[in-house]
């Protein structure tokens, strides 16, 4: 991609996936990062060369496509101090902020521009990001295939055609990386319980997360029926498997992933109000 792009915010989601597209051979002049503190800024530029600038109009004013990746908490002040640059350049914008509907965004930033709101997640910086996408009207053929090229630099891409639907790739995979590191330390922590060291019982528990989704991700069946071909008649997993049904791992699943959802429309109605 030989668009510049500039990420207004360099923490851990825009530092996820500018690690990703220098890894995926994106070119690192091709891309700025901004924050108010240059300590911040400081090791991107020493460790990815990267270019950095703590003045968020001047960094657009050079822009393709500015990428919005500030708490959604500041994200209104944000915008509308960068609004006159952002107009008189007109870039592809693109949100990565929960929660915060395009229209609002839109308005903040002075109005009338291509918006692009994405939900990704932190894997994005090894590659194996999974995002959602959702374009409002003033997005062309172009700028859609342009958003695409970004966010496959770091994984997977899935657009929706109704952005309420980005909610649920909130729950689905933006919030979901954090369940598995969950399930990670719990694992851990019966591995040692039951004489693992600590660090054996990590590792398996990791290696057997990327081995069990890189099968299903490969394979044409389902995963009930990889599921299913993992338990013997009689055996261990089947003990394990019905004690996480009757415990309503489903239930407790859903609950979580709807809590998920509705927080990020909350988000919506706390935040986004024109
Ligand atoms: N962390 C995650 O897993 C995900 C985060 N997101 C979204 O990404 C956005 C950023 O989240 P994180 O990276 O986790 O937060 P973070 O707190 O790690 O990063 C925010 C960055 O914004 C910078 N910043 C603060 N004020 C600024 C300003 N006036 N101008 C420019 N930069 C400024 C801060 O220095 C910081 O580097 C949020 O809107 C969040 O909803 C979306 C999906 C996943
Ligand atoms: O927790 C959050 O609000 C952000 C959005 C998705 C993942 N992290």
């Amino acid at each position: 991609m030989a668009s510049k792009v500039t990420f207004i915010g360099a923490g851990n989601m825009a530092g996820a996936i500018i690690g990703g597209m220098i890894e995926s051979g994106v070119s690192p002049d091709d891309i700025m990062a901004t924050s108010p503190s240059d300590d911040i800024l400081a090791p991107l530029r020493e460790r990815l060369s990267i270019h950095t600038a703590t003045d968020n109009a001047a960094a657009v004013a050079e822009s393709d496509v500015v990428v919005l990746a500030v708490k959604p908490q500041i994200m209104r002040e944000v915008c509308e101090k960068m609004r006159d640059a952002v107009q008189a350049r007109r870039p592809l914008i693109v949100s990565v902020a929960a929660g915060l509907p395009a229209e609002t965004l839109e308005h903040w930033l002075g109005g009338d521009l291509p918006l692009v709101r994405c939900m990704p997640n932190t894997p994005a910086l090894v590659g194996a990001g999974a995002a959602g996408l959702y374009a409002n009207a003033n997005v062309d053929d172009a700028q859609r295939r342009l958003a695409t090229e970004l966010m496959e630099a770091v994984g997977l891409v899935e657009w929706v055609d109704d952005e309420a639907l980005l909610d649920a790739v909130t729950a689905v995979s933006g919030s979901a990386p954090a369940y598995f590191f969950l399930m990670f330390e719990a694992m851990e922590e019966t591995g040692v319980k039951l004489g693992l060291p600590a660090d054996t019982a990590r590792r398996l528990a990791m290696q057997t997360a990327l081995g069990a989704a890189k099968m299903a991700l490969s394979s044409d069946k389902l995963p009930g029926e990889l599921k299913r071909n993992v338990m013997s008649p009689g055996g261990t997993t089947e003990r394990a498997v019905e004690h996480l049904e009757e415990a309503g791992l489903r239930r407790i699943m859903a609950e979580a992933m709807t809590a998920c959802a509705d927080r990020a429309s909350e988000m919506a109605d706390e935040l986004g109000k024109r």
